[in-house]
């Protein structure tokens, strides 16, 4: 049985929940051939934690958000992220922090620290991906490692892998989808008769938002995952500032009413596509869909993409779009990407 060290980065809603998993499910991935041992953690409000021969994960999840992990061995009040990237005894760093859609810091440091230490990354951070995609993974494929990021859109819902692997063989011509779960929940909690803030309050305890909501609402979360999903997946090399975005900010309740009223449910759509010339174009705006069409039934976190394709025509595909536990499994997947690069079932 192989042994994955861990460091987890952040230790927040998805990277706990990992940790429950781990925990309390080690049947899970014995039966995927491998085990899971945390060796360190950091957070800016715990500390950061250090043991090599592995942390009981327990006690840790245990401690309430604003105690720290100083008196613990290997503990310190302090996130001392670069260290602990570099030197800690971990095979896989998983990032799950905060991402600044303007420079995409501090996760893409971290990301860049880790791989260039010979270490693979796992994240569910959009911003290192949407940003610096194309030089990190440059950076893993010449020191030898992963960079595996499925959690980045549409959180465990398989999407990027998916269209790599499976999809391969097609021609994409577009992608377009609801790939936000807060704004998609917080709408349709508008059209149940709540208020924005209201709906948007139960999207944060639901662990579905950001650390701060209006990259939700505003549509710059979207602008992240349209811009991964041009460059990955239609080849366009584009920047987040390339797409066109208009956020829900501004629909209101008598909207919302409105809309429902003549059949139509408002969604915020992200959308990029391939024109006739070659050139890639990418959108994220509200748009009011008629009953019929088939983005409108899609409700609550679930999120759903659309592939226009030569030889499939639209092949969509639907699920959670954002939640803690949800989100970890978009983590276990990309350690599963990670154990058959290892095992040398992928090649680099
Ligand atoms: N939740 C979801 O449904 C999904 C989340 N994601 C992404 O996953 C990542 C994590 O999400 P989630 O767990 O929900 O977010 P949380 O805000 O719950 O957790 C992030 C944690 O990271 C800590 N943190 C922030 N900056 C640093 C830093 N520089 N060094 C160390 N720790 C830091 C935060 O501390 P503090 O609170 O003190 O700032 C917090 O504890 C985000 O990038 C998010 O966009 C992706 C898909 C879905
Ligand atoms: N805040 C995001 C989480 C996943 O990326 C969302 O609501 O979709």
């Amino acid at each position: 049985m192989t042994t994955y060290n861990l460091a987890l980065i952040g230790f927040g809603g998805v990277n706990r929940a990992l940790a429950e998993l781990i925990r309390d499910e080690p049947r899970r991935f014995a039966d995927l051939g491998f085990e899971l041992r945390v060796v360190a953690i950091t957070d800016l409000a715990f500390g950061s934690l250090v043991q090599g021969e592995g942390i009981d994960l327990a006690a840790v999840l245990a401690m309430p958000r604003g105690s720290s992990f100083e008196g613990l061995p290997g503990g310190s009040t302090e996130a001392r992220n670069e260290d602990v990237i570099k030197n800690s005894p971990a095979d896989i760093v998983v990032e799950a922090t905060f991402t600044s859609p303007i420079d995409g810091e501090p996760a893409v440091s971290h990301v860049r620290w880790a791989l260039e230490s010979g270490k693979h990354v796992v994240t569910t951070n959009k911003g290192p991906v949407a940003l610096k995609g194309q030089e990190l993974s440059t950076i893993a494929a010449s020191n030898g490692v992963r960079f595996e990021y499925e959690g980045a859109v549409m959180s465990g819902t398989p999407v990027i892998r998916l269209a790599h692997k499976v999809l391969g063989g097609l021609e994409l011509r577009a992608v377009q989808g609801i790939l936000n779960g807060t704004s998609n929940y917080v709408l349709g909690r508008m059209e149940a008769g709540l208020g924005l803030e209201q709906a948007i309050a139960e999207a944060q305890e639901l662990g579905y938002a950001e650390a701060d909501p209006t990259a939700d609402i505003g549509g710059s979360d979207v602008r992240l995952k349209v811009a991964i999903l041009a460059n990955e997946l239609l080849g366009a090399g584009i920047h987040p500032n390339d797409v066109e975005t208009t956020g829900i900010q501004d629909i209101t309740s008598q909207d919302v009413a409105d809309a429902l009223a003549r059949g139509c449910r408002w969604k915020l759509i992200g959308e990029a596509r391939r024109d006739a010339d070659g050139t890639v174009t990418a959108v994220v705006q509200p748009v009011a869909l008629p009953a019929g069409h088939p983005l409108a039934g899609i409700s609550g976190a679930t999120n759903a993409v659309s592939f226009t394709t030569d030889l499939l025509g639209a092949v969509t595909v639907s699920g959670p779009g954002a939640g803690r536990v949800e989100t970890a499994y978009a983590l276990i997947s990309d350690i599963i990407a990670v154990d058959e690069f290892a095992k040398g079932a992928v090649r680099a």
